[in-house]
């Protein structure tokens, strides 16, 4: 009967609470939008359902969108990812399926840029290691041969200046570096004066001339181990590496052997491959590294904003409107 239906857009989510699922503290705010069912109602009770989901949240790559999900939602018109990267999503599927798909790229830049430059912070003055340090029972405590380096007036490549990208050099700039960045196509001019950044065309410059390389970029078949022997190699013995876009950006086994070569000084990585690695990975041996768990964006503020951003574009898809952060299966 018409009034059991729900009246609200049906939003499909994977669940929530739980490790992959919603935050609980965001339902409210999704129920004031939409009828929220999770995978399990969804796949409890398909016939009611299945022609009523319009739109599927999709919150850090749950549920994983395929081919035959897609095919048992002849209703569904829109898929909102939560934060930026797309790459756990097959988006020329799901377009062909005529479905649209939105991210939330202003809800995380800041939040992203914050821990990029946490990292870096954390590197250059060995604030793991003198955390380690200090807990530990049987240290001396003031070494004065343990020095880490100054970060103001140090040289600071971004590579991947999009939305995070910039945000970082806004930071990079309060703490007096010197900023290079690398894009495909210099698009960035106007910012590029604001922050005192210069724009490198060769990914080369960048890397021979930074003493800190941030990877911002996102992951596609051209960012695939765009860091790899080659590239280490023309980076200063001195420099570190930081990364906040993903883990396979970078080849991670010339990464190990930079690093235990002193072919690079150090490396601070929000992002691995796969994540977590496991517990023999050698990066977990090796002391001149950071490695946290995909922190990203993770703050309470970040998070609601996210769910904020994917609501507006998924109304916005559902009654017609423009929207702004529409992705494109290319
Ligand atoms: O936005 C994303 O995709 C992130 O990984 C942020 O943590």
């Amino acid at each position: 009967c018409s009034r059991c239906e729900p009246r609200l857009p049906v939003l499909l989510v994977y669940e929530v609470g739980g490790i992959s699922g919603v935050l609980e503290a965001l339902v409210p705010f999704l129920k004031k939008y939409f009828h929220l069912i999770t995978m399990k109602e969804f796949l409890e009770s398909k016939d009611r359902f299945a022609a009523q989901v319009k739109a599927v949240y999709v919150w850090w790559q749950r549920p994983i969108i395929d081919r035959e999900l897609l095919k048992s939602l002849p209703n569904l018109k829109v898929i909102a990812n939560s934060g930026v990267g797309m790459d756990h999503l097959d988006l020329k599927l799901i377009s062909e399926f005529g479905v649209r798909m939105v991210n939330t790229p202003q809800a995380v830049c800041n939040s992203t840029a914050d821990t990029g430059m946490a990292l870096l912070l954390a590197a250059a003055r060995r604030l793991v290691e003198g955390h380690q340090t200090a807990v530990s029972p049987d240290t001396k405590y003031f070494l004065s041969n343990w020095l880490g380096e100054e970060v103001s007036g140090a040289t600071l490549g971004i590579i991947g200046m999009g939305r995070i990208g910039y945000k970082v050099a806004q930071r990079a700039k309060a703490f007096d570096m010197k900023i290079l960045y690398h894009n495909r196509n210099r698009r960035r001019k106007d910012e590029e004066l604001v922050v005192g950044a210069y724009y490198c065309e060769k990914i080369e410059d960048l890397l021979q001339q930074s003493d800190f390389v941030m990877l911002v970029v996102t992951l596609t078949p051209q960012t695939y181990k765009l860091i790899g022997k080659k590239e280490f190699e023309l980076m200063k013995p001195t420099a570190i590496l930081i990364n906040i876009s993903r883990g396979q950006v970078v080849d991670q086994d010339m990464m190990v052997e930079a690093l235990k070569t002193g072919i690079i000084k150090g490396a601070a990585m929000d992002v691995t491959y796969p994540e977590p690695l496991p517990r023999d990975h050698p990066l977990l041996q090796l002391k001149n590294v950071i490695i946290t768990p995909h922190l990203g964006c993770k703050t309470h503020r970040s998070y609601f904003m996210i769910t904020e951003e994917a609501v507006q574009n998924i109304l916005a898809v559902l009654s017609g409107l423009p929207m702004s952060s529409e992705v494109l299966p290319d």
